[in-house]
């Protein structure tokens, strides 16, 4: 930057301290070449639904590549014939400081795919945690780094048991608050809450017991409120690395929000994986060394 003697010290500090800086980050996804709706276990799965797997795979792929492209490395799961959700890999387990606490699926159409995670993570010399108890991984856990210390936010309700939360504080060492969802469309806590950098969470109030929502706004009263549109259209099941937002194409209101509060919204299409119930943060999972 070239400082300009025209400009007041103070200025300068004050849009230095309003830029956001990225973080590289480590990702794990899993591609969708076995994508398919062939149940229904979240309001937004039709079973009668024709699903282009091929188109989704190049959806996927192009996600991928733009986290490639952004410097992020990406890890990728081998794909299983007979788990048509294992696209959600964010699902799988939940990283923190170098630990994976495993995710253990509610339904039992999704139960096998924690083993793949489990083999994953232990081939790859994480130290992994397994679960006792109901818990959906990265789908119903966050985590910022700089919030209080390091605090990690959850969800139930739905999917993840409430004694999860306990047990991922146990396994991980970092305080846990417990955040109660209401709306069977937002079933996962990744679906309703989002980390846009390491202190600032962006959520969908709505989504939220009233009780959930007075915490959410005690502990972050700086949050970026998105409502009912961006959260309908998956705005908040983003991707952050501090600066940059990946997102679901179709969430422009969540864009312009993220825009306006210093964050570059990089939109991408995802339209078949939303058939599944899911959007762009449900697709990768953040590996925390
Ligand atoms: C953002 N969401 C909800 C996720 N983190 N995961 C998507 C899981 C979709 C899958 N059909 C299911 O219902 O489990």
């Amino acid at each position: 930057m070239r400082l300009s003697s025209n400009i007041p010290p103070y200025l300068l500090l004050l849009s230095v301290s309003q830029h956001k800086f990225p973080r590289k980050r480590t990702y794990l996804m899993c591609s969708p070449k076995h994508f398919d709706v062939t149940y229904a276990i979240n309001p937004w799965m039709n079973p009668g639904a024709e699903v282009d797997s091929e188109l989704a795979v190049r959806q996927w792929d192009g996600l991928r590549q733009t986290l490639v492209d952004l410097g992020h490395t990406v890890h990728v799961l081998t794909p299983e014939p007979d788990l048509p959700d294992m696209v959600y890999a964010a699902n799988g387990a939940f990283v923190v400081d170098g630990t994976a606490y495993g995710a253990r699926f509610k339904h039992r159409q999704r139960v096998a795919e924690a083993a793949a995670h489990q083999a994953f993570y232990e081939s790859e010399g994480w130290r992994f945690v397994a679960p006792g108890e109901i818990n959906e991984g990265e789908g119903d856990f966050a985590y910022l780094p700089e919030a209080y210390g390091g605090l990690i936010l959850a969800g139930y309700g739905f999917r993840t048991e409430p004694a999860a939360h306990a047990e991922a504080q146990e396994a991980l060492g970092r305080p846990v608050v417990s955040l109660r969802l209401v709306d069977p469309h937002f079933y996962h806590l990744d679906t309703a809450l989002t980390v846009l950098d390491d202190r600032t969470v962006s959520y969908f109030p709505g989504a939220f017991s009233r009780s959930a929502q007075r915490v959410l706004a005690q502990l972050f009263p700086d949050a970026v409120l998105a409502d009912e549109t961006d959260a309908f259209a998956f705005g908040l099941n983003l991707v952050s690395d501090g600066r940059h937002v990946v997102l679901n194409s179709e969430a422009t209101g969540m864009a312009a929000k993220v825009e306006a509060a210093g964050y570059i919204p990089v939109p991408v299409d995802l339209a078949e994986l939303r058939k599944g119930g899911g959007s762009v943060k449900c697709c990768v999972a953040e590996l925390r060394r």
